[in-house]
């Protein structure tokens, strides 16, 4: 039955077994067996939290403790703990699936391989397999829920496949991941005929978008390297639509390291502006589009030690990757029969692709999920190339040419050549990936009735939905199949775009779910009026 991680209180994280697809079930709020309230308890050996530093740390309760890794590790020779290790390796050798020999420490400042390339983090797969697939599943599942730190992370949770050769205390940790998965059982009944559609909540987070996930472990890494060369950073810049520069920032911020945002003028809402602004990073905003912040950045952090933080540095993928991870765990490690994902500079479809990859791998699952990149219509490089490869019998590779990304509602994804492409393209290819898209009257109508079954979708939510309404009509997504939609940013980022639709202020779009407040004057019987026209009483 799947699991609902709730968040209600982050600190406070329940595995609730809630919500099958068909029948809802009363909520056993229980870790493993374990109520919340028994974990909380100060007992002897139990672990006890207090405020330390960066976030609610564990320290030693009366007795004596153990805590959850090295109870993790008991579980296992602990010859073989100190094996996990991880560094870059070319793109291009993961594409070949041949391994050329050339690497980079993770603590090296790196972005390209030695060709020009983009870089990918390694693992040692064959040391993460001694321990096997129930080990995994049990430990991640252990971890559900703690406060010790900082496994209470959605992320470092799984951080033998993260980073493992990273310090506790080098970790910068919002307490990030373990997002809800909504059971959207009133949207697909209601719109699909579905019965088994999931929503990933990613954007319920620190700085309101999945952007942390990633952030953690890129910011964690540069605090590890200017502690132990210092002066080599002196600060970390990105190019962005608003939603890595609020993440940048924050956890910048937390730790106390500089940070620079690119902005393109103009293109980004006042909520996403807002963000880095209020927590003190330099922010510049440019005459130009996100593609010509990103052309800037790439030359700046080139030349300078200012530390390049864009989803072109794999480290943010690693960390990305684990919102896979925590959707087969949210399905008691079953795999969804489809993942729809909204696409901009193309990282997170990969980190997707990556995490639910090394669970098959390494055994914890037995299949892959096909993933779906959706697209504004707007900004649609990889639609066009998907598109054009199918009907020239193509390759998407040969097909794809870098596009002038037009306005769009869905502005966090607003990419004419997305950095990501080919590490899509390979994602796309194992998995019998799908591109669609989505105009900006569908996205925003998709956005609008999927709000009505008590979302509050930001728009790029919306793309996905709207991929999910034409795939569904055109059959090509079933009535039952398991299919979970990524939202990738929180709703009350984009409050222009909601008050736009609801006033039916946008030309050429009839607003059709629109729900403007209706004006009354103080008066109880116009008040009573407007109440028995609209519920007949
Ligand atoms: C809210 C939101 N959704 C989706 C995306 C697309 O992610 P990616 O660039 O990894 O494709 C982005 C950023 O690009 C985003 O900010
Ligand atoms: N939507 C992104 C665009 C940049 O993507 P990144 O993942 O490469 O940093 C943003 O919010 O800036």
């Amino acid at each position: 039955m799947p699991h609902e991680v709730t968040s209600k209180n982050r600190s406070d994280y329940r595995v609730s077994q809630t919500k099958s697809p068909r029948t809802r079930c009363a909520v056993i709020s229980s870790i493993e067996n374990r109520s919340i309230e028994m974990l909380l308890q100060p007992l002897p050996g139990r672990l006890s939290s207090i405020q330390h530093g960066r976030g609610s740390r564990i320290v030693a309760a009366a007795a004596p403790i153990k805590n959850i890794r090295n109870e993790a590790l008991d579980r296992a020779p602990l010859d073989k703990a100190h094996t996990f290790n991880a560094h870059f390796v070319p793109f291009k050798d993961v594409q070949s699936k041949n391994l050329s020999g050339e690497t980079y420490s993770l603590d090296e400042v790196v972005y390209r391989s030695s060709d020009g390339g983009l870089l990918d983090v390694h693992h040692d797969m064959n040391a993460l397999a001694q321990y096997g697939p129930e080990y995994w599943r049990s430990v991640f599942d252990s971890r559900i829920g703690t406060t010790s730190w900082p496994y209470g992370s959605g992320v470092w949770s799984k951080k033998e496949w993260v980073l493992p050769g990273l310090s506790d205390d080098d970790i910068v940790s919002m307490f990030e991941g373990n997002s809800n998965l909504f059971w959207a059982e009133r949207f697909g009944r209601e719109t699909l005929g579905m019965t088994d559609l999931w929503v990933k909540q990613c954007g319920n987070s620190h700085t309101g978008s999945f952007k942390d996930l990633g952030m953690t472990v890129l910011v964690s890494q540069v605090n590890r390297i200017r502690k132990q060369k210092p002066g080599s950073i002196s600060a970390v810049g990105c190019a962005s639509t608003g939603d890595t520069s609020a993440a940048l920032s924050a956890y910048c911020a937390a730790a106390g390291i500089p940070s620079i945002v690119f902005l393109p003028a103009d293109k980004i809402s006042l909520a996403q502006l807002v963000q880095p602004i209020a927590n003190g990073a330099l922010v510049l905003s440019i005459d130009t589009d996100f593609d010509g912040c990103m052309k800037l950045i790439k030359q700046v952090t080139a030349e300078t030690p200012i530390y390049l933080a864009n989803s072109m540095n794999s480290l943010r993928l690693e960390g990305q990757k684990t919102a896979a991870i925590e959707i087969l765990q949210q399905f008691d490690w079953q795999v969804p029969d489809w993942v729809i994902i909204p696409g901009g500079n193309l990282g997170n479809i990969y980190a997707f692709y990556k995490g639910f990859k090394m669970c098959q791998q390494l055994g914890l699952v037995d299949r892959l999920p096909r993933l779906v990149v959706a697209q504004a219509a707007n900004a649609n490089p990889l639609y066009q190339a998907y598109q054009q490869a199918k009907g020239n019998n193509n390759t998407i590779s040969t097909s794809y040419l870098p596009m002038k990304a037009k306005t769009t509602f869905a502005s966090a994804i607003q990419i004419g050549d997305p950095v990501s492409i080919d590490r899509a393209i390979l994602a796309l290819q194992d998995v019998d990936g799908i591109v669609e898209e989505a105009s900006e009257e569908e996205l925003m109508d998709a956005s609008a009735r999927a709000d009505r079954t008590g979302m509050f979708n930001c728009p790029h939510t919306g793309v996905a939905l709207a991929a999910l309404i034409k795939l569904r009509q055109r059959n090509v997504i079933g009535a039952n199949d398991r299919t979970v939609v990524i939202s990738t940013a929180h709703g009350l980022k984009f409050t222009q775009s909601k008050i736009a639709y609801h006033s039916k202020d946008i030309p050429g779009i009839s607003c059709q779910f629109a729900n403007p407040p209706v004006v009354v004057k103080e008066n109880l019987g116009a008040v009573m009026d407007v109440l028995k026209q609209k519920f007949s009483i």
